[in-house]
């Protein structure tokens, strides 16, 4: 096994499977799926989970709703995927444990880095919501802070493109793949797969970055025990 202890960011917008809204749970425990079968080679997961399958800042501002406001609709966004991912570990009797980056008991506890490496080395699944707590973020950042705080071996962006490549390849057919790249030619190439808050912090604290597709079952697997698949992002 090539990684000990990942963080992995899923994808909100992924949740919501075709139904087009909320949660699909057929992905849902997709995703729990995967996530125990690592869990059982001994892997330690810390997980950051967006929220826009249910809102996003950004687009509420379309809507007349106030920037300030709306990110804060998102992150709590992003706290209802967390219990809803917890529950569905649970159901496979995989302990999970939701830290909060905003205060919110009893729905999770309060973060701090101890409080989630003593769950990881107990090995529990730590689903780390709210992104950064901090408005003008997105879970992006928040899970490079986090992974590295809870020094991760690597962050595991699972989505539902299978690597980065030169464009957008759900707009642009003739995009082509990269297996490995670095933060910096993501930077001056302009990638939008991350945002470059996320893909700086990364760079600055060596936080190697693999980007991959979680929706075809079996992959979170393979990237944690080292096949190469997807694109990695290095120094
Ligand atoms: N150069 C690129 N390579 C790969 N994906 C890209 C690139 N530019 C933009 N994307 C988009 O980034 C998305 C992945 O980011 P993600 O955060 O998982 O999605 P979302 O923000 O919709 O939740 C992909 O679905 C893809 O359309
Ligand atoms: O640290 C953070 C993380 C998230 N958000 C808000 O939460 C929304 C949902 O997160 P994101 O868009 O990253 O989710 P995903 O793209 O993974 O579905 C964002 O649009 C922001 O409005 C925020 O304000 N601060």
């Amino acid at each position: 096994m090539t990684y000990k202890r990942i963080l992995l960011k899923l994808s909100g917008e992924s949740l919501m499977g075709a139904q087009g809204h909320g949660i699909d749970t057929g992905r849902l425990n997709e995703y729990a799926t995967q996530i125990r079968d690592i869990v059982k080679l001994g892997v330690q997961v810390g997980i950051v989970i967006g929220g826009g399958n249910i809102f996003r800042g950004l687009s509420g501002m379309s809507k007349g709703v106030d920037r300030y406001k709306g990110d804060q609709m998102g992150m709590l966004a992003t706290v209802i995927n967390a219990l809803a991912l917890s529950s569905a570990l649970e159901d496979l009797d995989v302990k999970a444990r939701v830290l909060t980056a905003i205060r919110m008991e009893p729905v999770g506890e309060f973060y701090s880095k101890p409080k989630a490496i003593e769950a990881l080395e107990r090995g529990e699944v730590v689903i780390l919501a709210a992104g950064t707590g901090n408005p003008y973020f997105t879970t992006d950042t928040g899970s490079s802070l986090r992974g590295i705080e809870i020094e991760a071996d690597v962050m595991l962006k699972g989505t539902r493109v299978d690597g980065i490549y030169t464009a957008d390849p759900e707009k642009d057919p003739s995009a082509v793949k990269f297996d490995t790249i670095t933060y910096d030619e993501v930077y001056h190439r302009g990638l939008k797969v991350m945002d470059l808050t996320a893909t700086t912090m990364c760079k600055e604290n060596n936080l190697p970055i693999i980007v991959f597709d979680m929706d075809t079952p079996g992959n979170l697997i393979k990237v944690v025990k080292g096949e190469k698949i997807g694109t990695l992002v290095h120094n």
